[in-house]
């Protein structure tokens, strides 16, 4: 199998694209825009920071947090990056979206999850 490697551009179903530069070996940052939020706010690029594991850097897993500008909200993205059976680079997701909840008693319905595949932009 080939090299999936984390560093570049992306894009997914959404429309939203994100951009990643690897800092070492396994620490990364980058900005993301999301075609799609919740919130009347103008959209705006946001800052992500995440981590691939040490071990296995030809199809690595990995987790990074989108910290967004335009709400009180953030979102933490997990999966791992995948060289398909046709040679493309794919990276399958599962995520969390944290917004802010006025009180405690409002926790319960302050985190959305979600599944998403980025594709080569
Ligand atoms: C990849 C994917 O599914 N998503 C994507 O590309 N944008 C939406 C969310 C954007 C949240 C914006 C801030 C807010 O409205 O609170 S993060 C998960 C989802």
């Amino acid at each position: 199998t080939g090299k999936c490697v984390l560093a570049g551009n992306w894009t997914n179903d959404l429309g939203s694209n994100m951009t990643i530069i690897m800092n070492s070996k396994c620490n990364f940052s980058g900005s993301y825009s999301t075609a799609v939020s919740e919130t009347p706010e103008k959209i705006e690029k946001s800052p992500l920071r995440g981590s691939q594991n040490y071990r296995n850097l030809t199809q690595p897993v990995f987790g990074f947090t989108v910290n967004w500008t335009f709400t009180d909200s953030v979102t933490v993205f997990t999966g791992q990056c995948f060289v398909d059976e046709t040679g493309k680079e794919v990276l399958k997701t599962m995520w969390l979206l944290r917004s802010h909840a006025d009180s405690i008693k409002d926790d319960w319905t302050a985190t959305r999850v979600g599944t998403n595949v980025f594709t080569r932009q």
